[in-house]
């Protein structure tokens, strides 16, 4: 059972549909994340660059590139709901990673104040950290049902 399923299975969402937008820059690991958050017999070992977006209508996340076009509709539904957004910080174990504390910073993430964020350090080829971030996930959602 992947975290997403996990997830689902808490929310009792098994007949909704959540949607998962996951925008990142290149080679920053998006698909290493996703990947990680499938059943371990769903996981491929093989994760090559990804052209243009993938959508994954089993677990209804959609990964697109930061410079993918978002059709404007997208965008102001996106810009005008108090959406959860979850940061991942990451590639944490490389040598030379900065924490999480500073990648908010860089970003100005105290700046958003219409919506709820969280940021997790993470090392997605060990799945470290991702845990973390869809145990927010189902907090955020759970408080948007209520
Ligand atoms: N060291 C380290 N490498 C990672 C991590 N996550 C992903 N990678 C590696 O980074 C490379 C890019 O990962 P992808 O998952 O393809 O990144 P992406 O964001 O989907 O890339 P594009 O689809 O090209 O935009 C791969 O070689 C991954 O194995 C991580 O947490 N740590
Ligand atoms: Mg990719």
């Amino acid at each position: 059972m992947g975290l997403f399923d996990k997830l689902a299975g808490w929310l009792g969402l098994k007949k909704k549909e959540v949607h998962v937008l996951c925008l990142g820059l290149d080679n920053s690991g998006k698909t290493t994340i996703i990947n990680k958050l499938k059943p371990s017999n769903a996981q491929t070992q093989d994760i090559v660059p990804t052209i243009g977006f993938i959508c994954l209508s089993q677990y209804l996340i959609c990964q697109a590139k930061a410079d993918t076009e978002i059709s404007g509709n997208t965008t102001t539904n996106i810009k005008h709901r108090r959406l959860p957004i979850l940061f991942f910080a990451n590639k944490m174990d490389l040598r030379d990673a900065i924490s999480s504390v500073k990648v908010s910073q860089l970003l100005s993430l105290e700046n958003i104040k219409d919506k709820p964020w969280h940021i997790c350090a993470s090392d997605a080829l060990k799945g470290e950290g991702l845990q973390e971030g869809v145990d927010w996930l189902q907090d955020q959602i759970q408080a948007m049902k209520t």
